[in-house]
């Protein structure tokens, strides 16, 4: 038996190992892109390309499945000649990433093109990323976001903040330099503190007035310059519904596009029981209250078509899979039911 057991062990290593193997390999030519300009260009002849039109990713609609296209060097050519100064805007490209096989993907913005014959070419349609990062499958959403953000980027730093001459971005995308200043931009993004506040046996949860109607979700904000974590979590608790943080337990993190890439900071705080009224924040948050275990089941069934009721009110449901709100959700249901079972 014992014997069953070391050639088992020997073989679930091995292959850790080459799963191991093959991501450190792959990161280290991603990142060989990144520092090398000739190399990357090279790359842009054998790689794939993702589209964007003023940051709204290109899909195509296959029955009821939404797929995200990976267009070829060949496909790319034949798209960008129907229109002038074809070969300038694959130079616009960002790496994205890569396959297994080292096969690098790239997104373009062609927002300056007329997209009604790009669409009409490939046979699909520029879908603002609010739809499409709910309608393409798990594992195409992160790639959307993390490709929109970092255009969103470029799009917005095209010139240096010091002395306003154009910024050149270098192949790959992952830097833009002043030739002028010398200065070089990396891609920046938000830290976000996400909390899901628990007084024990209910949990916390709000809506802001831009919020689809019926939508509750997490307590959020953007952690302020010097903060860590922890201060972010207790000031926006605090600042949003008056309440003070026991303790807090981290959860998850999430890079999330919106406004203009955030890294989202799920974390799950404990606040007491006894000093849990709430005194909301009126400027930013329309309402805000406590949910109990049965309330928080019904509304996961939710969906926003099935929440309005008669009289045009909205029942209570909550955000996506795809947003890490659901799952500091779930992970409260899970703990509130082995709790009480
Ligand atoms: N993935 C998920 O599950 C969820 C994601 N979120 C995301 O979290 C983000 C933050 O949540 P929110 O509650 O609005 O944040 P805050 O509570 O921090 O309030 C937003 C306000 O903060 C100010 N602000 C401070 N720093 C920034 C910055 N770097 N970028 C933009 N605004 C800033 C702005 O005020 P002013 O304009 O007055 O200067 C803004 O209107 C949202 O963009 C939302 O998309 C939220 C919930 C769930
Ligand atoms: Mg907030």
């Amino acid at each position: 038996m014992a014997a069953v057991y070391q050639a088992l062990h020997r073989r679930v290593s091995s292959l850790a190992c080459r799963l191991h193997s093959t991501y450190v390999r792959k990161m280290r030519y991603l990142n060989q892109l990144k520092e090398d300009d000739s190399l990357c260009r090279q790359a842009q002849t054998s790689g794939t390309f993702y589209l964007f039109h003023n940051l709204s990713p290109f899909l195509q609609k296959a029955g009821k499945k939404y797929l995200v296209p990976q267009l070829s060097a060949t496909e790319m050519r034949q798209i960008l000649e129907k229109f002038p100064e074809a070969e300038q805007w694959i130079e616009k490209s960002v790496l994205i990433g890569c396959s297994d096989e080292h096969r690098p993907r790239f997104a373009l913005d062609l927002g300056a093109l007329d997209k009604s014959v790009i669409e009409s070419e490939l046979q699909g349609s520029f879908t603002d990323l609010r739809k499409a990062l709910f309608v393409v499958d798990s594992e195409d959403s992160p790639l959307l976001a993390s490709a929109q953000s970092l255009l969103r980027w470029h799009d917005s730093h095209q010139y240096c903040s010091k002395t306003g001459q154009p910024t050149q971005k270098n192949a790959a995308g992952s830097k833009r330099v002043c030739h002028a200043s010398g200065v070089t931009y990396y891609p920046q993004m938000s830290p976000v503190v996400i909390t899901l506040v628990s007084d024990g046996s209910r949990c916390l949860l709000a809506r802001q007035p831009s919020f689809p109607p019926g939508m509750f979700t997490a307590l959020s904000g953007f952690c302020d310059l010097g903060e860590n974590v922890e201060e972010a979590v207790q000031r926006e608790v605090a600042e949003e519904v008056g309440l003070e943080v026991q303790s807090l337990r981290y959860s998850a993190s999430q890079h999330w596009p919106f406004p203009s890439g955030s890294l989202m900071i799920a974390c799950h705080a404990l606040v007491a029981a006894q000093q849990a009224e709430i005194s909301m924040d009126t400027l930013e948050l329309e309402e805000a209250r406590w949910f109990g275990l049965e309330e928080i089941v019904e509304g996961l069934k939710r969906e926003p078509g099935s929440s309005k009721q008669g009289d045009g009110s909205f029942l209570p449901w909550f955000p996506p899979k795809q947003a890490i709100a659901h799952q500091l959700i779930l992970e409260w249901l899970q703990q509130q039911t082995a709790q009480t079972a």
